[in-house]
């Protein structure tokens, strides 16, 4: 049995701890929606109505969630206490039964007229997208028609316009969405390629939340055996070997944090796109190459050396992969000052870029493939390189290519002219791309990135210094490493927008194992 030296006088370390878990911050605790005050008076649209309610004091929001312009539907959005008042006032018709759609006249609340024929569907609240009372109205899409609604509904003394992204944010603080839900949804609307879609999906889903929260139940229970060793006085005893237990558990939820910290930035590199660069000496095809891509003469492509001065930046998607291209100027010494300042541009992009791909034209490579001195010294195993022209030289070998600074682990050749070997340089770019950032976008969720915004690389970083701090504590001096094992929860709980860790105590507490 372990006798566990007290660290603080019994009630100091009682209240102590206690004290330090309430967290007033919670999120949860905000007041819902619902519970905002509401005056029946507000629910009059008698036209004198005096005062009108401040933007504030109107609660319930209202807004087009589909595009606008020409289209056969046309979806208004309605969300708040007052949602059974507009339908009151705009549908006209007896409460509504929640959740089905009903065919139904849409009218203007004062002047009587109809002002389309449509569905309305209303969500009762908290079964609902913001957990509120929604309506939606689906009319059709035309601008005066949307017009129309809209201007109906600001006849209505509570209604007011919604801000952007006021329903998400309804819907986060009604505990509907997590934060990283939230950022989940955005990215789902703004994915433009399938790799964007799955990984946003993924977030929107609540799978990342899930994830995270699991990190932060287990630094939770790690933090409950520190704080029962707290808790129980001397003379007390308590299970062999908790302290060591805490400890091991926290080495493994370093190691597991170090491992999504150590992920190649692959899920900030697929939301927002890898940035590749396209360098080489002068008239190797470059521009060639970035118009291939593109599908689009995007780029201008001259026989003259020298033609592109400038950056040029496209953002393409190869193979469900969104990837921001640059084409650059050909890297050669010159007199020439705008020339000169397009390469030292060239040079830094080069830097930046999470990929390089070099092309070399098969006319400046010998049957050995050395690469040009110009670009020699900037390609390196991590480079891809594109042989091109081949056309030009259709004794041209297969050979990898000859370089100093290593073997780069890919390399095609083509002519961009007849379209030679193009087909293979796609298929077995995109794949190339797909494995060296890790990116299997065939494989379900295991695979998945976890860390897809900044933020959360942020908090894993304090999470796995504050462990590491608790690491370096003895058991001496558990009162100090509980103190950095809370910081940790919180930090994983800042991701999720949880950061109050006494409800998981609490039930971790009651099912913690004391051997007494
Ligand atoms: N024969 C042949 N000509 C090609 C091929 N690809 C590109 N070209 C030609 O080579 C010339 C230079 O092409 P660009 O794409 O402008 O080359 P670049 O590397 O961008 O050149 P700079 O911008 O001057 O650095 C143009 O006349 C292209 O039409 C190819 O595969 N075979
Ligand atoms: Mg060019």
């Amino acid at each position: 049995m372990l006798l566990l030296r007290r660290a603080l006088p019994p009630s100091t370390a009682y209240t102590t701890a206690t004290r330090r878990l309430r967290v007033p911050s919670r999120i949860s605790t905000l007041p819902h929606p619902h519970r905002l005050a509401t005056t029946s008076s507000t629910t009059s649209i008698d036209p004198g109505f005096v005062p009108r309610p401040s933007d504030a004091q109107r609660k319930t929001i209202y807004a087009l969630s589909t595009p606008p312009g020409k289209a056969g539907i046309a979806v208004v959005r309605i969300s708040g206490p007052e949602v059974l008042q507009v339908w009151k006032h705009i549908v006209r018709r007896a409460e509504p039964e929640p959740w089905r759609m009903e065919r139904c006249k849409i009218m203007h609340p004062t002047g009587g007229n109809m002002l389309d024929d449509g569905l309305a569907v209303y969500f009762k609240g908290p079964k609902s997208f913001t957990t509120e009372d929604v309506l939606e109205l689906h009319i059709h899409s035309g601008r005066a028609i949307i017009a129309s609604v809209l201007g109906a509904l600001s006849h209505l003394p509570f209604c007011r316009p919604a801000e952007p992204g006021e329903f998400t944010r309804r819907a986060f603080l009604g505990g509907r969405l997590d934060l990283p839900q939230v950022e989940g949804l955005k990215d789902l609307i703004d994915a433009e390629t399938e790799g964007q879609r799955r990984l946003a999906l993924e977030a929107a889903g609540g799978a990342v939340s899930a994830r995270f929260e699991d990190l932060r139940t287990g630094i939770i229970r790690c933090l409950a055996k520190i704080e029962a060793l707290i808790d129980f006085s001397e003379g007390e005893d308590i299970e062999d070997g908790v302290y060591e237990d805490a400890r091991n558990d926290a080495t493994t939820l370093l190691a597991t944090i170090r491992s999504y910290l150590g992920d190649n930035r692959r899920g900030e590199i697929l939301r927002s796109g890898v940035h590749l660069t396209i360098f080489g000496p002068p008239n190797a095809g470059k521009s060639s190459l970035l118009n291939f891509l593109a599908q689009r003469e995007a780029a201008i492509v001259t026989p003259v050396p020298g033609t592109t001065r400038d950056i040029l930046e496209l953002s393409l998607d190869i193979g469900g992969i969104p990837v921001i291209i640059s084409d650059t100027a050909g890297l050669r010494p010159t007199d020439d000052l705008v020339e000169q300042i397009g390469v030292e541009r060239a040079r830094k992009a080069i830097q930046a870029a999470d990929i390089a791909l070099c092309v070399v034209s098969c006319e400046d490579t010998d049957a050995t493939r050395s690469l040009p001195s110009a670009v020699a010294d900037l390609v390196t195993e991590r480079t891809f390189v594109l042989f091109n022209k081949s056309d030009l030289r259709p004794d041209a070998s297969d050979n990898e290519p000859n370089n100093n600074n290593g073997t780069p682990t890919h390399w095609w050749t083509t002519s961009l002219k007849t379209g030679e070997g193009t087909a293979e340089f796609l298929t077995g770019f995109a794949q190339a791309l797909k494995t060296r950032f890790d990116l299997d976008l065939d494989q379900d969720s295991p695979h998945t990135p976890l860390i897809t915004h900044a933020r959360h690389r942020v908090h894993l970083e304090s999470a796995a210094g504050f462990i590491e701090a608790f690491l370096e504590t003895t058991a001496e001096d558990v009162v100090i490493g509980a103190e950095e094992l809370r910081y940790a929860a919180q930090a994983v709980g800042k991701v999720t927008g949880r950061i109050d860790v006494e409800d998981i105590l609490d039930s971790l507490f009651r099912d913690f194992c004391i051997g007494k």
